[in-house]
C-alpha cells in the first residue's frame, strides 16, 4: 500500500527527506564493490570466472559468445519478436540521427576564428543488464548512439543466463548493430573488467549503460580507480506521475506498476491534485498488482514509494522538481502549460495517452536516464554521450594583430611572461 502525504503539511526538511532514495546498506554496497573491482584488477579473468558462478551460478567455458554463436542464437527468435525490434530500432535510430549536428566557424574578431568538431569517443563499454530480467532494449539504447557516433570500438557485457549464453533478443540486437561478441559478464566485476581490462575484455575509456546498485556503485567508483568517464548514475528505475482530475486512474497505477517491476529498489511516485484520484488509483494498483508475475517484487517496490496531495498542478510540479524524477509523467491534459514549469526530470511523457513503456521500448528517445535525483544535474544518453567536442582555432596575420595586446596584458596581468612572449615574438617578425 502507498504511503499517503499532504503536501501542505509537510516541512521543507520532510520534503528532502522524501526526495532521497533508499540509501540503506549504502555502506556495505560500496564495501562489496570495492572489493569486487580490486580482485578483478588483481586476478582479472580469474575473477571473471569466479564471479559468474558465484553470482549467475553458471560455470562458463569461455567469457564471450562470439559471431557463430551471435547468428545461431538470433536465428531462434521468434518473428513478431525481431519484428518488433526493427521497429524499435528505426524509431531510436531516427531520433538519435536527428541529433547529429555541425556547428559552424566563428570568427570572433576579424582574423580570429574559432570552431568545435565532434569526434567519437574510440572505445566505450556497453553494460546490458541482465539479472533479474535481460533488457535487449537497452542494447538498443546505447548500440545506436554508440554505432552512429562512430565509435571505433564497442565493448558489450550482460550477465550470462542459466545456459551460459545470452539470450535470442540480445543476439538479435547485436546482429542488427554488427556487434561480433557479447562478453557473458553481469554486474560490479562486468564495469571493473571494462574499465581496467583484462587479458579477454578490452580496455574503454567511457562506460554506458543502466543497472542495479551494484553496477551503479562500479561505475561511480571506477571514474576514481581507472580514471574511465561514464554516461551517469543511472540506477533503480523510478517515476513520478502527476496526475489531475483528466487522469485515467488504471492507466496511472499501470504506469506506476509498470516501474515497480523493475525491482524491489524501483520507487512510484504519486502526485495527485484531489483525494479521490489517489483512492481510485489504489485500487486499480491493487487489481492490476495481483495478476503480474512479477508480483512480489513489483509490491515491495510499492512498499517503498509513496503518494503526495497536492493543491494543484503548480504545486505538483514543485514537489516534482525538488524529487528530479528518472521519469515524468503528466498525466492531465492541461500538460502544455507545465512544460515550462519543469526543471528537473530525465524523461517526460505528456497527456494520457503517453505511456512511460512507450519510451522504454520505441518511440525514439533514450531509455538510460539519470535516476536518484541525479537529474538535477545530468542529461540522459544521447549521441552527444558518445562524442567529444574538440575546439579549434586560427589566426591570421591581421587577427594577430588585432588580438596580440590583448593577450598580452592579461598575460602579464598574471604574471605570466612566457605567455606574453609567444604572442610579442610573433608581433615583431610580422
Ligand atoms: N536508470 C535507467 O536508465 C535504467 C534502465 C534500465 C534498467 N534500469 C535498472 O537496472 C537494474 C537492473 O538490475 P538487475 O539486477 O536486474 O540486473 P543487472 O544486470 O544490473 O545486475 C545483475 C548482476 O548483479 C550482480 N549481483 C547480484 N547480486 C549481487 C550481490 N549480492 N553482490 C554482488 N553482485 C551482485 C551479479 O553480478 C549479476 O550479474 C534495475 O534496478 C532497473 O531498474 C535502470
Ligand atoms: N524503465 C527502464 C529505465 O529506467 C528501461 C526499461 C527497459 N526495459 C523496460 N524498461
Ligand atoms: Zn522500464
Amino acid at each position: 500500500m502507498l504511503k499517503l502525504y499532504s503536501y501542505t503539511d509537510l516541512s521543507e526538511q520532510q520534503i528532502e527527506d522524501l526526495c532521497l532514495r533508499q540509501l540503506e546498506d549504502d555502506n556495505t554496497i560500496q564495501e562489496r564493490v570495492k572489493e569486487i573491482i580490486d580482485r578483478v584488477k588483481s586476478a582479472g579473468d580469474t575473477a571473471l570466472y569466479d564471479y559468474a558462478l558465484a553470482f549467475d551460478k553458471v560455470q562458463l567455458a569461455q567469457l564471450y559468445i562470439g559471431k557463430e554463436e551471435i547468428l545461431e542464437i538470433a536465428a531462434t527468435i521468434p518473428e513478431d519478436a525481431s519484428k518488433a525490434i526493427d521497429t524499435a530500432y528505426d524509431n531510436i535510430y531516427k531520433f538519435h540521427a536527428s541529433q547529429v549536428s555541425k556547428e559552424g566557424k566563428v570568427e570572433t574578431m576579424q582574423g580570429v576564428t574559432c570552431w568545435r568538431e565532434s569526434r567519437a569517443i574510440e572505445r566505450v563499454g556497453l553494460y546490458i543488464p541482465g539479472g533479474s530480467a535481460v533488457l535487449p532494449s537497452t542494447f538498443l539504447m546505447l548500440g545506436i548512439p554508440a554505432m552512429l557516433a562512430g565509435c571505433k570500438e564497442i565493448v558489450v557485457c550482460s550477465p550470462p543466463q542459466k545456459d551460459g549464453k545470452t539470450n535470442c533478443y540480445v543476439a538479435y540486437v547485436a546482429l542488427k548493430l554488427g556487434i561480433e561478441k557479447v562478453y557473458l559478464i553481469g554486474g560490479a566485476q562486468a564495469v571493473a573488467a571494462m574499465a581496467f581490462g583484462t587479458k579477454t575484455v578490452p580496455k574503454v575509456y567511457k562506460i554506458f549503460g543502466p543497472g542495479n546498485r551494484y553496477v551503479t556503485q562500479a561505475k561511480q567508483m571506477v571514474q576514481s580507480l581507472a580514471g574511465t568517464s561514464i554516461d551517469m548514475p543511472a540506477g533503480p528505475s523510478e517515476v513520478l506521475v502527476l496526475a489531475d482530475d483528466t487522469a485515467n486512474p488504471s492507466y496511472v497505477a499501470s504506469d506506476l506498476l509498470a516501474q515497480a517491476e523493475h525491482g524491489a529498489d524501483s520507487q512510484a511516485i504519486l502526485v495527485a491534485t484531489s483525494r479521490e484520484i489517489i483512492t481510485e488509483t489504489l485500487k486499480a494498483l491493487d487489481v492490476q498488482l495481483a495478476e503480474l508475475p512479477r508480483k512480489e517484487v513489483t509490491a515491495r517496490a510499492i512498499d517503498n514509494s509513496y503518494a503526495v496531495l497536492v493543491s494543484d498542478l503548480a504545486q505538483g510540479m514543485a514537489f516534482s522538481n525538488a524529487y528530479a524524477p528518472e521519469h515524468l509523467i503528466l498525466a492531465t491534459e492541461r500538460f502544455e502549460e507545465l512544460i515550462p514549469l519543469i526543471s528537473n526530470a530525465g524523461s517526460v511523457f505528456l497527456g494520457n495517452l503517453t505511456p512511460e513503456s512507450a519510451g522504454d521500448y520505441a518511440s525514439g528517445t533514450n531509455h538510460t536516464l539519470p535516476t536518484s535525483g541525479f537529474a538535477k544535474a545530468y542529461s540522459g544518453v544521447s549521441l552527444d554521450s558518445f562524442v567529444k567536442k574538440i575546439t579549434f582555432q586560427h589566426i591570421s596575420p591581421q587577427g594577430l594583430q588585432n588580438i596580440g595586446n590583448t593577450v598580452e596584458i592579461l598575460a602579464e596581468a598574471e604574471g605570466l611572461r612566457a605567455h606574453r612572449n609567444a604572442i610579442s615574438i610573433r608581433l615583431k617578425t610580422q
